[in-house]
This record gives C-alpha cells, sequence and structure tokens, in this order.
C-alpha cells in the first residue's frame, strides 16, 4: 500500500505524514491506521482517505475501508521547547568520511524540534511560503534559490525555516545546515576579524548544503558584514546550495542594502506570510492544546482566537495563559474564565460574533440541526428557535437585516418580524426568556459560574 501511495505523491508529503503511521490491523473490515494526534487524523480523512481506497483496490479489495485512529500519546510532547532534541532517527553514515554523528547532532540542535513541517498550520495565509518550503525541501538547490519569505513578527518564518532543515536532516543525514540570525552572523564576523579566524569563519559558512538566515533585513546598513555575506552567498549559490531568508518586509523596502545583494535575494523566490485567519488560528490552538496534552474545549480555544488575531506567537501564549489561570485557580475552562485571563493583557475586546457562531449555540441549545433551523420548516419546535437565532445576531452582530435575512434564505422584513415576536414575548415567555438569555451570556463569554464562587 506504501508502495502505491509512494508513487502518487511527493516525496516530502510522504515523509512528513506516511513515516510515522503504524498499521493497526483489520477490524470490522476496515483498515484501521494509527496517527499520531487528532489533527493528523482530520488531515488524513481528508486529504489521503481516497488515495488510501485506491491504494488498496489496487491490491484487489473489492469494498476497501479505512480508517484512522489515534494513536496513545507519544513520549515527545511537542511544545517542550527546552527538552534536548530527539536522537538521530537513523545511524548517521561513518565509513563513508561523511559528516560525524557530532554534526549531525549540531545539526539539529540548532534547529527547535518543534517547528516541523507536521506542526504547521497551513491556511491561505501561507500556504505559498509554505508550498515553496516543501518544493525547497524537496529539491534543495534547485527549486527556488534563494528562497526569500517575509513576514510580520511571530507569523512563523522561522518555523518554516527549520521545517526545511529538519526535512533536510531526516532524508539526507549528510547534508549540512546552518541555521544563523543575521545578529549571530554579524557577531561571528567581528570575532573572526578581531581573532584573526577569517578562513575558518569562511570555511564554516561556505562549505553548508542549506544556510538559513533569519531576520536578513537587520543587514542594513553594515557595510561589512554585506560584503561577507556577498561573497558566501555566491559560494553557496555557485556551488548549488540552498539559501533561505527571512525578513520582515521584502527586499526591495530594506533601506541601505546594496543593490547586488537586494537583486541577488530577488533571484530566487519571494513569498511572504500574512496574519493568519480565524479558522487557521483555532486549528494552530487546537494543535498546540492536543500536543500539551490539553483538554479544552472548542468553544474556549474560538474565544482565544477572536481574542488574538495578529501573531501566531501571542496566540499560543494566550493560550498558555488560560491554561496556567484555570489550573491555578482550580477552575474548569470556559469562556468566563478565558476571558478573564486574558482580559489583564488584551485591552479588552468586545467578542466579536459572527451569525454563523449563534446559529450554532442556538441549534446546540435547542438540540437541532443548524440546517433545520435555517430550513423552511413552520413547526413551532423550528420556528422558535429560528426566531431566537434572529433576534441574537441582530443584537449580537453588526449585521443588517437583509444579510440576516440572506443568511436565513428569507427577506428582511421576514426577519424583522421574528425580532418583534421574540422582544414581544421576553418577560412573558419564561422558556424564550431563559433560553435568550443564556445565549446571549454564553456567546459574551459570560456564562461562567466557576469563577464567581
Ligand atoms: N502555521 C503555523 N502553524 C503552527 N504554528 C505556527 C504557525 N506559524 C507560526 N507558528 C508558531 O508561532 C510561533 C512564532 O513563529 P516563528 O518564530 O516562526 O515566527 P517568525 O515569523 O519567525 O517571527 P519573528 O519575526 O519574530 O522571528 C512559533 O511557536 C511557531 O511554531
Amino acid at each position: 500500500m506504501l508502495g502505491y501511495v509512494r508513487k502518487n505523491i511527493s516525496e516530502v508529503e510522504y515523509h512528513t505524514w506516511f513515516a510515522p503511521v503504524k498499521n493497526l490491523g483489520v477490524q470490522e473490515g476496515s483498515l484501521v491506521l494509527g496517527v499520531r494526534n487528532s489533527f493528523a487524523q482530520e488531515w488524513f480523512r481528508k486529504h489521503y482517505l481516497e488515495l488510501l481506497e485506491d491504494a488498496l483496490r489496487s491490491l484487489g479489495a473489492q469494498n476497501p475501508q479505512v480508517s484512522f485512529q489515534v494513536l496513545p500519546a507519544a513520549q515527545d510532547t511537542l511544545l517542550s521547547l527546552n527538552d534536548p532534541p530527539p536522537a538521530p532517527s537513523r545511524p548517521p553514515s561513518s565509513s563513508t568520511g561523511g559528516p560525524s554523528a557530532q554534526d549531525q547532532a549540531e545539526n539539529r540542535k540548532r534547529l527547535n524540534p518543534k517547528y516541523t513541517f507536521e506542526n504547521f498550520v497551513v491556511g491561505p495565509n501561507n500556504n505559498l511560503a509554505h508550498a515553496a518550503a516543501m518544493g525547497v525541501a524537496e529539491s534543495p538547490g534547485k527549486a527556488y534559490n534563494p528562497l526569500f519569505i517575509y513576514g510580520d513578527v511571530g507569523l512563523g518564518k522561522t518555523h518554516l525555516m527549520h521545517a526545511v532543515g529538519h526535512y533536510m536532516s531526516e532524508r539526507f543525514p549528510d547534508k549540512r545546515i546552518e541555521y544563523v540570525s543575521t545578529e549571530s552572523f554579524t557577531n561571528d564576523l567581528i570575532n573572526a576579524i578581531r581573532d584573526d579566524k577569517m578562513t575558518q569563519f569562511r570555511n564554516r559558512y561556505r562549505s553548508v548544503d542549506l544556510l538559513l538566515v533569519d531576520d536578513i533585513q537587520f543587514l542594513a546598513g553594515k557595510e561589512r558584514t554585506q560584503e561577507e555575506f556577498f561573497h558566501t552567498f555566491n559560494a553557496l549559490y555557485e556551488n548549488h546550495k540552498q539559501i533561505i531568508l527571512s525578513s520582515d518586509r521584502p527586499p526591495k523596502d530594506i533601506q541601505t542594502l546594496e543593490g547586488r545583494l537586494r537583486s541577488r535575494f530577488e533571484w530566487g523566490l519571494i513569498t511572504d506570510i500574512q496574519s493568519p485567519e480565524y479558522e487557521t488560528r483555532v486549528a494552530i490552538l487546537k494543535m498546540n492544546a492536543e500536543h500539551n496534552r490539553i483538554d479544552i474545549p472548542q468553544d474556549v480555544l474560538e474565544l482565544i482566537a477572536r481574542q488574538v488575531t495578529k501573531n501566531i506567537r501571542e496566540l499560543e501564549g494566550a493560550l498558555m495563559r488560560v491554561v496556567a489561570f484555570s489550573s491555578l485557580n482550580n477552575v474548569p475552562f470556559s469562556r468566563g474564565v478565558a476571558a478573564k485571563a486574558l482580559s489583564n493583557i488584551f485591552a479588552p475586546r468586545e467578542v466579536k460574533v459572527e451569525m454563523m457562531d449563534v446559529l450554532r449555540q442556538v441549534a446546540s441549545h435547542f438540540n437541532m440541526p443548524p440546517d433545520v433551523i435555517r430550513g423552511s420548516g413552520r413547526v413551532r419546535e423550528v420556528v422558535v428557535p429560528r426566531q431566537v437565532a434572529q433576534y441574537l445576531i441582530r443584537e449580537l452582530t453588526d449585521h443588517s437585516l437583509p444579510e440576516i435575512g440572506q443568511f436565513f434564505g428569507r427577506d428582511h422584513s421576514t426577519v424583522m418580524h421574528a425580532i418583534s415576536k421574540v422582544t414581544e414575548q421576553l418577560g412573558k415567555d419564561q422558556e424564550i426568556t431563559a433560553s435568550v438569555e443564556l445565549l446571549r451570556r454564553k456567546m459574551q463569554g459570560l456564562d461562567d459560574e466557576d469563577l464567581d464562587a
């Protein structure tokens, strides 16, 4: 099966997703594959189910069925950044005069073990950069050289660079990988000049197979460093060695960068990373929670994702804060707890609610599928939830009556009618009043009694 799969996807994909998969045998006619976490489980369902079924079919299965099961927690918790890096997964080649085990260990030491492709959530904000990094990982020195990734702070530039490094060091344990910040490069250079060790300096940087340089914008205004980097760049480039650069802005906007360097930075591929969309932020939080074995409800993750929108490092920090807060106060996770935990750092932002959120909450409150509420049913059991949903959307979001109408496949006068109907019943009909009150508190993140206790 794996042979079939491998022929149909890229090597990077294969190593990222299929290498860690375990065969758990056949249960009730379905082949069960063990995957690392529920993120991987979802990914497999979405992206590889058909391929795996085809693979089984190619082996003669009439009615191929594949399912995925999350394996029991592995040892390597991914967020413990300070742990020693994992041991190399295969023995180093010693007799060929290749790099020593120590070299390899050195390579890995500089790479953050958490920053792998597998742990990188792909969304519309970063999919081009991700694809480019995958391309480079697959054909270093050939696909795009240099690869220039730019974007604001905390959006995953370093993560992607390291992912290429990990990937290469796993597939080609003999390759030399150097990750350096522009600041360290500059300091190394200053030390080398001072200690008269320029030859060593040049050997070090010009003999690598993959050079990753972070925050290249800091070359601006440093003439001697630019000069040295120019020669390093040329030496590597001419030998088809891969270079990846990160920066907070594109080459054209780096002031006082020599023209010859700027043009070299533009030779390969320039790609950017933008701030993540809401769904990507939720997915990142979910993955983080899982890696840390934290069982935290989806609606709490959603609240965090609405609070922190621009920087993924801060997003991760916010999650940790909520976790710490709830454990220190010995209260279970809830939206209220999260709102409270974050209220000191983030300017209290009104929790922004979307129409779909309201619909989902109302649906779950009345215990019926959202589509039924939006559907055409006219019985009271459906009409009341529909009116309540429209009423709450009007109250909690900025959407206009026609927009709400469109969301429900109705015109604005129907919505107006629904709103006045609910308004009329508030205070009179106990059930409706209680439902509206409860749902409103829930969506504003005020549903927490634990905190008051
Ligand atoms: N798409 C993603 N999926 C999962 N985690 C991500 C993603 N993007 C960023 N992160 C996480 O966000 C944090 C910040 O990312 P990183 O350090 O790579 O940002 P950066 O763009 O290099 O920032 P800086 O400019 O400050 O160096 C890291 O912990 C990283 O793992």
